[in-house]
C-alpha cells in the first residue's frame, strides 16, 4: 500500500500560471495535531495532496475571492508527480522570462521524490535550469553527507540529475552551529536580495521567493513545525 503525502506549494503571483491539477476538492476535514509524528497517516493511503496556497502568495496582498487556497487531491502519486512537475516547470519559465532568475525554496521529506519528474523528459531537455536558485527550509541540523540530511535528499533525488549551476544551490552551511549557520544564510539571502536574484514585494517591502515547495507531514508538521491547532 503506498502512503499519503502531502504538498503545500506557495506561489508568488501564481494567479498567472494554469492551474495545477486536474482535479479540485473541498477542503480536507480538519484534524486536531496532537503531537510530531505520533498520529497515523491521516490522509486516505491511495490519495495525494497538492496545495497550490495561491493565497499565501508571499505579495502580502490580501487574495482575491477567486485566489483561495485550493486543495488538490490526486488519486495516485504517479498523477501528483507529473502535475507538480509541470506546475514547477511552467512557473520557473514564467520568472526566469520576467527577472531572469527563478527562486525556488524546497524542504525534505517525500516532496523531492515528488519532484522527480523535473529530471525526466521534456522537463529535464526544456527547463532553462541555468536560472535556478535553490533555498532550503531545513531543521535538520545535520551535516550534507548524513543519511537523515535534507540537502543529501534534495542532491541525489534531484539537483544530482539536473544542470543548474553548483553556484546556485544554496545549501546550509554545515562546518558552523546551528546559530551560526542561520546567520551565514541570512547574509547569504541578504546578498541575494541586493543584487536582485531574490524579488521584492510590492506590497509589503520584504524579500520574497518565486515558489515555496514544502512536504507536509500527516499530522500538518512541515520542517518539525507543528500545525497550529487553529488551523
Ligand atoms: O522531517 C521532515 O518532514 C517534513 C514532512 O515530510 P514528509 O516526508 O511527510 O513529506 C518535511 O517538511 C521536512 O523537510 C522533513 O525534514
Amino acid at each position: 500500500m503506498s502512503t499519503s503525502m502531502s504538498v503545500s506549494v506557495s506561489a508568488a503571483a501564481s494567479s498567472s500560471l494554469p492551474p495545477l491539477a486536474r482535479r479540485r476538492s473541498p477542503p480536507a476535514s480538519r484534524v486536531p495535531f496532537k503531537s510530531l509524528r505520533s498520529l497515523p497517516r491521516i490522509l486516505s493511503s491511495a490519495r495525494k495532496l497538492l496545495l497550490p496556497a495561491a493565497s499565501m502568495a508571499t505579495d502580502g496582498a490580501a487574495p482575491a475571492a477567486s485566489s483561495k487556497r485550493d486543495l488538490l487531491i490526486f488519486d495516485a502519486e504517479e498523477d501528483l508527480a507529473q502535475s507538480l512537475a509541470k506546475y514547477t516547470a511552467d512557473i520557473s519559465k514564467k520568472f526566469a522570462a520576467e527577472r531572469g532568475a527563478f527562486t525556488v525554496v524546497v524542504s525534505g521529506g517525500s516532496l523531492i521524490k515528488a519532484l522527480r519528474k523535473l529530471a525526466e523528459p521534456p522537463y529535464l531537455e526544456t527547463v532553462d535550469w541555468s536560472k535556478w536558485h535553490v533555498f532550503w527550509v531545513d531543521e535538520r541540523v545535520v551535516p550534507k553527507d548524513h543519511a537523515d540530511s535534507n540537502y543529501k535528499l534534495a542532491y541525489d533525488g534531484l539537483l544530482s540529475k539536473v544542470p543548474i549551476p553548483t553556484g546556485q544551490v544554496y545549501a546550509i552551511n554545515d562546518a558552523l552551529s546551528a546559530e551560526g549557520a542561520a546567520d551565514d544564510y541570512e547574509t547569504i539571502l541578504r546578498q541575494l536580495v541586493k543584487n536582485g536574484v531574490i524579488a521584492m514585494s510590492a506590497a509589503t517591502g520584504f524579500p520574497k521567493f518565486d515558489v515555496m515547495l514544502l512536504g507536509m507531514g500527516p499530522d500538518g508538521h512541515i520542517a518539525s513545525l507543528p500545525r497550529p491547532p487553529s488551523c
